[in-house]
């Protein structure tokens, strides 16, 4: 710190005490890497040093953070106008795919980083994979959190301060004309079921602000949907195997109800109506049906078949935790208005509309910043 100037990182307005700047809360999943920034907007009250890091910082992000090749910056996800550790500032987004984490390392390495931050925080499984890695690489200490202590908090104080409102619903999500997005009121969100699905999908039950349990998960997630179409169409991207999905018709794969009854099945104790699934991917045991099948319609079903599983634990879950609110997120959803609609309408038809499936705008930056609040309750401890 310049040698007379007070040290603003320290001091908040609210008397607490703040860890050093920069602050970043950064989420390392199984496929992508999210990081949480938060730029303050008082730079000139800040020190030499601090200012000097910040510029740098600002620098990365105006020139989009390009990690290695793929770094994203989700511009219109930006949070202005917050308050964090008493001081005010602009939220900013940002993710990359953790196969790049190494070139992450090194760019930090000849960066100098650890001249910027002499830790960072970190959540999710790679802050315990690459702990070693940016301990020797970079002389970075990282500071573990947990996932989904970090997601849950993360959800809370993200809803609480986008004034653009956080939560939404879909209204007619079965019908694709008359389908559109609606504002949902979170204020008194307890109890609910918060259904993560990112790689794999965790499935918490949440009783109050930091009362939660990881009650249930499944291995077919995010990265299933897009392993499986990797395989079955070629594709080599999240966006494409969305983009196929869009243009494809799941039910040249599927089997159907009426494929089997030829109508609905509809006896005295049974009614299923004859468009919902009865077997996925169930028509491809037959050479003819594989062959008029176009890679949109295999990345259709698979990104269907994904969903309504997820949708079908996700029910039998809040059944048995008598709840009746479910928090869809993850960044599987990114892009993703087929699975979001699916996701609401099942909910809806098999609960006879006692369940509501709610979404979240940040969808995959919960965890991120989660672990940007632990590091702030860091300071208090420093
Ligand atoms: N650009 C993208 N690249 C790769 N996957 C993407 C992309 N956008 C969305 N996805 C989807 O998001 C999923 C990853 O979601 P998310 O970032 O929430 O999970 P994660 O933290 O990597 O996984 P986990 O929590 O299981 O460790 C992918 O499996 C894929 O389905
Ligand atoms: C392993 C985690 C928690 C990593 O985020 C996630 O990918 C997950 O919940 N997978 C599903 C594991 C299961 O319950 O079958």
């Amino acid at each position: 710190m310049a040698k007379g100037k007070p040290d603003y990182d320290n001091l908040s307005p609210t008397g607490h005490r703040n860890p050093p700047m920069p602050w970043f809360g950064m989420d390392i999943g199984g496929t992508l890497t999210k990081l949480v920034y938060f730029e303050p907007c008082d730079l000139e009250t800040a020190n030499e040093e601090e200012a000097e890091a910040l510029t740098t910082i600002r620098k990365y992000l105006t020139r989009n953070i390009t990690y290695g090749q793929t770094g994203i910056r989700d511009a219109f996800l930006e949070m202005q106008k917050q308050t964090i550790g008493g001081r005010s500032g602009s939220l900013h987004f940002i993710r990359f795919p953790t196969s790049e984490m190494n070139s992450f390392i090194e760019l930090a390495k000849a960066k100098n980083f650890p001249h910027l931050a002499k830790s960072i925080c970190a959540t999710g499984g790679g802050a315990y994979k690459f702990e070693d890695d940016f301990k020797h690489q970079v002389n970075l200490e990282l500071h573990k959190f947990d996932e989904l202590d970090c997601l849950i908090e993360g959800i809370h104080f993200i809803d609480r301060n986008n004034d653009k409102c956080e939560c939404y619903y879909w209204k007619n999500p079965g019908d694709s004309k008359l389908a559109t997005k609606e504002k949902f009121d979170f204020r008194n969100p307890y109890p609910y079921l918060v259904v993560n699905i990112g790689s794999g999908v965790s499935i918490l039950s949440v009783r109050g602000p930091a009362e939660f349990q990881r009650v249930s998960g499944t291995s077919l997630g995010g990265g299933t949907f897009l392993g499986l179409c990797c395989l079955l169409t070629g594709c080599e991207t999240f966006e494409e195997a969305i983009t196929l999905a869009t243009d494809g018709d799941s039910t040249k794969v599927d089997k159907l109800v009426r494929d089997i009854y030829g109508g609905d099945y509809n006896s005295s104790k049974i009614k299923l109506p004859g468009d919902i699934v009865a077997s996925s991917f169930g028509q491809m045991n037959l050479k003819e049906r594989r062959e008029n099948a176009t890679p949109q319609d295999l990345a259709r079903a698979t990104l269907v078949t994904i969903t309504n599983n997820i949708g079908s634990i996700a029910r039998m879950v809040a059944v048995r935790e008598k709840v009746e609110r479910v928090v869809f997120v993850g960044n599987f959803l990114r892009v993703n208005t087929i699975s979001m609609k699916l996701l609401a309408y099942a909910m809806d038809f098999w609960s006879q509309g006692a369940m509501k499936a709610l979404f979240l705008e940040h969808e995959g930056y919960f965890g991120a910043m989660g672990c940007l609040m632990e590091y702030m309750k860091l300071g208090q401890k420093m």
